[in-house]
């Protein structure tokens, strides 16, 4: 039985400001529920966005009021072992509010898989593999400094993919920043940009073209969300694959935009997507229309890093690797052990459920009171 419902912020500092087209973050609210079920089991979830509302439409206190006061009492002693019946009832009684079903899913999906002594990746089809390819984003808004992160990233061996985020500055300085970059780095790494909607159809035709020429690997949602005639044009257009972000919020979505042929690439978001399971489906929208994946981060903390590789783990093509480096631009972890990111890649927790152990104590002083 689904005996209490918790839903916890804690705001935690950047290592340095991380600038996006939509905001500058310094400091990332972690939204975790901790779910507790009759027979001593618990689960925890998470429901982190981005930049308040400046990102997405839920914020973190939107997410912890609507699953207090609507979600909660809806789970409240429903049988914790059956958690599709549980989320049907989400479902269909709650509009919107994907990063909170996402939470709430997650939460109980651990809580089974530990019940059951189970890794979560084999509740969500079994996992193929126990490392994922993890890049890093290059955001501090400077491009020397941006240079010397990546060359340090590459000497510890941390990551050899840099995603760099633009759209905030003009065009050209963008575009500037960008080749200035991959030529420091060369052939050493694998550059993309994720522009988070910010250009015009035609600045991205002009941008893209460069870029293009200038040897980057992907481009990342160019143009808003809602233009995904302009997507099929562009992916249509450019050879450099073309990925959908923000326009992902679902299943619907990914059918809609794999028929379109709107995107080249899929960037997968548990939160985004509104769940595990919603997630998969857009992972395997995507593997029958031929649009190759990646898996894509919110910026969460260990919580729902951990949730999103146990997903990405059972994807058996994952071209573009993943970004799961949230916990990394934290000042402070919220596990007891930190997830293990070695030789570029991020280690699939193996234990039971998620396979970390939230550090009650930390969360203690770090919990909004
Ligand atoms: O992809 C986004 O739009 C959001 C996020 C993921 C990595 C990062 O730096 O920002
Ligand atoms: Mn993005």
């Amino acid at each position: 039985m689904i005996h209490s419902i918790e839903t916890i912020l804690a705001d935690v500092p950047t290592i340095r400001p991380h600038q996006l087209s939509v905001t500058t973050m310094r400091t990332q609210t972690l939204v975790l529920v901790r779910v507790r079920c009759g027979d001593g089991v618990e689960g925890w979830g998470e429901a982190t966005t981005i930049g308040g509302l400046n990102y997405g439409e839920e914020s973190p206190e939107s997410i912890k009021a609507n699953i207090d006061t609507h979600i909660a009492p809806l789970l409240i002693g429903k049988d914790a072992t059956r958690v599709a019946a549980a989320m049907a009832v989400v479902r269909k009684a709650i509009q919107g509010n994907r990063f909170a079903k996402c939470a709430i899913e997650t939460a109980l999906l651990d809580a089974q898989a530990r019940r059951l002594g189970i890794p979560l990746s084999e509740l969500l089809g079994g996992r193929v593999r126990n490392a994922l390819p993890v890049a890093w984003t290059l955001a501090s808004g400077d491009t020397t400094k941006d240079i010397a992160e990546a060359e340090l990233m590459l000497e510890l061996r941390r990551h050899r993919i840099f995603k760099l985020k633009i759209g905030a500055r003009a065009v050209h300085d963008d575009v500037a920043h960008v080749l200035a970059i991959k030529q420091a780095l060369g052939n050493k790494a694998s550059v993309r940009v994720d522009v988070n909607q910010a250009w015009t159809e035609l600045q991205a035709m002009e941008a893209i073209a460069a870029l293009q020429d200038g040897g980057v690997d992907l481009i990342e949602q160019p143009i808003a969300a809602h233009n995904q005639a302009g997507m099929a044009r562009l992916a249509r257009h450019f050879t450099v694959p073309i990925m959908a972000d923000e326009a992902l919020q679902g299943p619907l979505d990914a059918y809609r935009y794999a028929t379109a042929g709107a995107a080249d690439v899929f960037a997968v978001k548990i939160t985004q997507s509104a769940g595990l399971t919603p997630a998969a489906q857009v992972a395997t929208v995507a593997q029958l229309s031929g649009v190759a994946l990646y898996g894509g981060t919110m910026l969460e903390g260990g919580i729902g890093t951990a949730a999103s590789s146990h997903l990405f783990a059972t994807f058996p093509e994952l071209a573009f690797g993943t970004e799961l480096f949230g916990p990394l631009l934290l000042t402070e972890e919220v596990l007891q052990e930190p997830l293990v990111y070695q030789d570029f890649m991020l280690q699939v927790p193996g234990g039971h459920g998620l396979g970390v152990t939230v550090d009650m104590e930390k969360l203690g002083r770090l919990r909004r009171q």
